[in-house]
């Protein structure tokens, strides 16, 4: 895709800014590393953070109903009259929203979040890379019932993935691929599994199979080979038993060939894993597969300080380490033919897929990479481009476009404590006329998502020069009611509507002066 696409941004950014040097606020790969982390009980406690994101995503998908488009990946899972359901029962699904749900914001829904869930710890624990669409849209309701149950008959089960959008063979496929991870707790299936006894299974799970953090094959080469302890195939109540069911239900064939083949078992669960997180409700349209920008500008903002137009900024460089030797230069084109170039600081490295990818990050500013650079407003800036050790990256001759038609005024200030109120400026570049400049809050709807509140900000019905290319427009925050202390600003120009990067705090502004 081409730079700047908001969602995109924020969807390859999540995906991608795993650990280590990133300009997002959090990250859930932290969670699944190592792989028998399971940040609600000791080590040792026999279950883990990443079995608990997988089997919370299947459980919210399998509502899904292929013939009338209903159910699916929706984060309808998080309602409690959904979660409480005997087919949701166990706390696995409470402990993955209280991670997952940190990552969302206003491009990232609460049933993207889910999906990353499930990718982040299959790719993080010994799994094949699986393709990541993100568009989902949150439920606002609970979907209707549909989670297969141990107890229930073969028949049943192939009618239910059947609805839910797969084949008998998929149906088998994808049990063994979810089962690889964690087990049945004695706490919620007294009735499949007994107290354990063992110091290393505190929780009292008995698991699927020996590796039960890793993805491997071993589900299967286990069950083939006669040795495995899975408790619903050799479980002591065989109404229960219903990966025995399920994997003999084709004489075997499957599973012979995910022993046969770890290649096989990886590369077909990395399919159905997509498709599972991909299942979602008719009429919700998912993105491409977000794939990582070779080069990829990040936290790009504008501020009017005077006579100087402040640039920031960072710019992510995928597949590089760290080398003192390479040189990146930033190049911008101004709106007067102009030109301006500047060398860039390394600021960092990142990381992603349990090391696989790196990525190198440099800040606009040379010395001090967070800092600003100084430009001259009255040429203002139009779009960067970047040289990496010689070589032009300007997304084939289009540049990374900037949108300096408006941006905070650093005459912004914050007033008093309590409540806290203040003014904001936004700086409008001369002959822009925005059709509206406005602030943009976050705000959570009654069933949990994330809204955005518009503050419009009025055009003042004189001119106010802040220099000689930007004029004021101010809204002074204690004329309205205000409860949220932090925003991002927004403009339309020409029918596009605009958004600052980076999120804005009230109380960060300077004192008014009296
Ligand atoms: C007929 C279909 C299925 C049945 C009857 C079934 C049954 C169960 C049961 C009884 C548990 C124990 C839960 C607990 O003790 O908290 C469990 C755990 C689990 N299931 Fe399934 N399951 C099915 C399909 C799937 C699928 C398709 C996936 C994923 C693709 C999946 C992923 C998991 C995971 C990862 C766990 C471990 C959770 C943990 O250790 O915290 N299951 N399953």
């Amino acid at each position: 895709y081409i730079w700047p696409s908001p969602q995109l941004d924020a969807l390859e950014a999540v995906r991608f800014d795993q650990l280590g040097f990133t300009v997002l606020p959090s990250s859930i790969s932290l969670f699944v590393s190592p792989c028998n982390l399971f940040v609600f009980a000791g080590a040792n406690s026999g279950r883990s953070d990443a079995a608990d994101w997988i089997r919370t995503a299947y459980h919210d998908m399998a509502t899904h109903n292929s013939t009338d488009g209903t159910g699916g990946l929706d984060a309808s899972i998080r309602f409690p009259a959904e979660r409480t359901r005997t087919e949701n029962i166990g706390d696995g699904f409470a402990n993955t929203i209280g991670i997952v749900f940190q990552v969302i914001n206003r491009y990232v829904s609460m049933a993207d979040a889910i999906a990353l869930g499930v990718i982040f710890a299959v790719e993080n624990c010994g799994g094949p890379e699986i393709p990541f669409r993100g568009g989902r849209t949150d439920a606002d309701e609970p979907n209707a019932p549909g989670v297969p149950e141990p107890q229930e008959n073969i028949d049943s089960h192939v009618a239910s993935f059947a609805r839910q959008g797969f084949t008998q063979t998929e149906m088998i496929g994808l049990v063994a691929c979810g089962h690889t991870f964690g087990g049945v707790q004695h706490s919620v299936f007294p009735d499949i599994v007994n107290v354990l006894n063992d110091p290393t299974s505190t929780e009292d799970v008995a698991h699927f199979d020996s590796t039960f953090v890793t993805f491997d094959n071993n589900i299967a080469t286990e069950y083939i080979s006669g040795t495995t302890q899975n408790p619903l195939v050799v479980g002591f109540n065989d109404t229960t038993n219903s990966d025995k069911r399920i994997f003999g239900s084709d004489g075997n064939a499957t599973m012979h060939s995910f022993a046969d083949s770890p290649k096989l078992f990886a590369s077909t669960c990395a399919d159905l894993f997509a498709r599972m997180v991909d299942t979602v409700p008719t009429g919700v349209k998912l993105t491409d597969v977000i794939t990582p920008l070779p080069l990829k500008p990040a936290s790009v903002d504008l501020v009017l300080n005077g006579d100087i137009l402040q640039l920031s900024g960072f710019v992510r460089l995928w597949n590089m380490t760290e080398d003192p030797s390479r040189v990146v230069h930033m190049l911008w084109d101004d709106h007067a033919q102009g030109t301006g170039n500047t060398t860039m600081g390394f600021a960092g490295t990142s990381s992603a897929t349990h090391g696989k990818h790196s990525a190198a990050w440099y800040g606009f500013n040379d010395t001090v990479p967070h800092s600003p650079i100084g430009l001259d407003p009255a040429t203002g800036i139009k779009s960067l481009s970047f040289v990496v050790n010689g070589k032009l990256e300007d997304q084939g001759g289009l540049g990374f476009a900037v949108q300096d038609g408006y941006m905070l005024s650093a005459t912004s200030c914050s007033m008093g404590n309590n409540p806290l109120t203040g003014r904001v400026d936004v700086a409008v570049r001369n002959g822009v006329n925005p059709t509206r400049v406005y602030l943009e809050m976050t705000n959570h709807d009654s069933v949990g998502r994330i809204v955005i509140t518009e503050i419009d900000i009025p055009r003042p019905p004189q001119p106010v020069a802040a220099d000689s290319a930007y004029s004021l427009w101010s809204l002074n925050m204690s004329d309205q009611n205000v409860v949220f202390l932090t925003f991002n600003i927004g403009a339309e120009i020409d029918g596009v509507k605009y958004s600052t990067t980076n999120l804005l705090r009230l109380n960060s502004f300077a004192p008014c002066s009296q």
